[in-house]
């Protein structure tokens, strides 16, 4: 059974998508964020606080496989870090997944992310003017791994339930 794994840039709708996509074709969904919160009993802020983004990058890492290597059939909405790091972008073409690029602009990821930065530890003390140029940059540097995913979504003016729509498109 193919699991769904949804990537992209922070604000692109990763973990709202999984959600209602989940609720649509009535398939679970796992937000990996939220995963490592309850496995580690820390928000995203304390980890990066505590501990440091490199041992951010490990946890993700690890975590990523081992839903992964899960029997289950569900949606993963990842963190938009986790096809950058360690290798995980070829865990994003191998036959039992399906990847989707939620794909937006710097307007959009601007305008969503200024409005949700604080648990965003990124970005979350950054100024609006500082937050567009490194949104810009940030987004050109991961670019090449997020078009590793097997499809892409363009997210752009979209509402939720027509992105989750065109996704549905996709799996059919
Ligand atoms: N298609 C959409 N249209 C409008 N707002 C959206 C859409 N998708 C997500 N959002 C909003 O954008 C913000 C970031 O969404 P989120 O799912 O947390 O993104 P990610 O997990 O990719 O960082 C949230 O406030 C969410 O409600
Ligand atoms: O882009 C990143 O490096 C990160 C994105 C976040 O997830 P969202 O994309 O869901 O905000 C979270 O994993 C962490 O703050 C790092
Ligand atoms: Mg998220």
């Amino acid at each position: 059974m193919k699991k769904i794994i949804l990537l992209g840039y922070m604000g692109c709708g990763k973990s709202t998508i999984a959600k209602t996509l989940s609720k649509n074709i009535g398939i679970p969904f796992v937000d990996l964020d939220e995963y490592i919160e309850k496995k580690t009993n820390l928000s995203i802020n304390a980890i990066f606080d505590k501990h440091g983004e490199v041992y951010f990058r490990k946890l993700e890492h690890e975590s990523f496989k081992e839903l992964l290597s899960s029997a289950d059939r569900f949606i993963i909405g990842l963190g938009g870090g986790t096809p950058c790091y360690a290798n995980n972008h070829e865990l994003l073409i191998g036959e039992d997944v399906l990847s989707v690029y939620l794909k937006a602009s710097i307007e959009t990821l601007f305008d969503r992310l200024s409005a949700n930065k604080s648990k965003r530890p990124l970005i979350a003390n950054k100024s609006d003017v500082e937050m567009k140029e490194f949104i810009a940059m940030h987004l050109f540097e991961r670019s090449f791994y997020y078009n590793k995913a097997q499809y892409a979504v363009i997210v752009d003016d979209k509402t939720i339930d027509q992105v989750v729509l065109d996704i549905v498109a996709i799996l059919a």
